[in-house]
């Protein structure tokens, strides 16, 4: 699989994703829709946005007991999307279950991708707040290793722990990195970051991108300069 830049549509309406979208003229694009673009519009702006040849990560990160999950994801399968993911939190039991729930009749699924801890998450506010004493590193490596041996396509990390995620649970196994800045850009709420030419020399499949690009004077300037560090270089 190659590496591909994937746009954070993190936007309040469709009206907004969609005139975003309208700048890069001829270009598909690997696009990310999550809570607050899907919650405002429902799959009404998957259709749309398929419908323009773009490739969709649908980011609503499911974390529930086991049988919801399931019936959840079955849902989603209905959705023309490419790639869907949860809460590795939730259990290799809970996995399991969205694996099933996903997979169509005729055996064809998205992929599924599990967040490891969240790249806005510091180790010193994991071990403080949610009472896990573990190193950070870990953490993400046995969340890793739960979602591979549940099955799933791979998981989502900051680039920073890409080269390990691979080293455990081999070089086909997805990293899909948010936490990406330019260097001269502000972190935002976001702590394990690192650039789109580090995250390439780390061993990221994906990197996902929103504000560097979405908030850009030139989105489709922001855009190409994250597909030339990381793609092209
Ligand atoms: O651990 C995670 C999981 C998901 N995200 C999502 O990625 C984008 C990042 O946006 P930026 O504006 O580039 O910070 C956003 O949609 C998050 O919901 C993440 O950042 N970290």
């Amino acid at each position: 699989m190659g590496k591909d830049v994937m746009v954070a549509l993190d936007f309040k309406s469709g009206e907004e994703a969609l005139s975003f979208l309208d700048q890069f003229t001829g270009k598909q694009l690997y696009v990310k829709v999550g809570m607050e673009l899907y919650y405002a519009e429902g799959p009404s702006i998957i259709r749309e946005i398929k419908k323009r040849g773009h490739k969709l990560f649908l980011d609503l990160k499911l974390h529930d007991i086991p049988n919801t999950v399931e019936k959840a994801m079955a849902v989603l399968s209905r959705l023309d999307v490419d790639m869907v993911n949860l809460h590795a939190a939730g259990t290799i039991e809970m996995m399991k279950a969205a694996l099933r729930g996903l997979t169509r009749e005729d055996g064809t699924r998205p992929l599924l991708i599990a967040v490891t801890q969240l790249t806005s998450t510091s180790q010193e506010r994991m071990q403080k707040e949610l009472l896990i004493p573990e190193e950070l590193d870990q953490v993400v490596i046995q969340y890793a290793k739960n979602a591979a041996e549940a099955g799933l396509d791979g998981v989502v990390c900051s680039p920073l722990e890409s080269g390990k995620i691979h080293e455990a649970c081999g070089s086909g196994f997805l990293t899909v990195t948010p936490g990406v800045r330019f260097d001269d850009a502000s972190k935002g709420d976001q702590v394990r970051v690192t650039t789109p030419a580090k995250a390439k020399e780390l061993g990221s499949d994906y990197i996902v991108v929103g504000r560097p690009i979405t908030q850009a004077e030139d989105p489709v300037a922001a855009y190409e300069r994250c597909v030339s560090e990381f793609v092209n270089a």
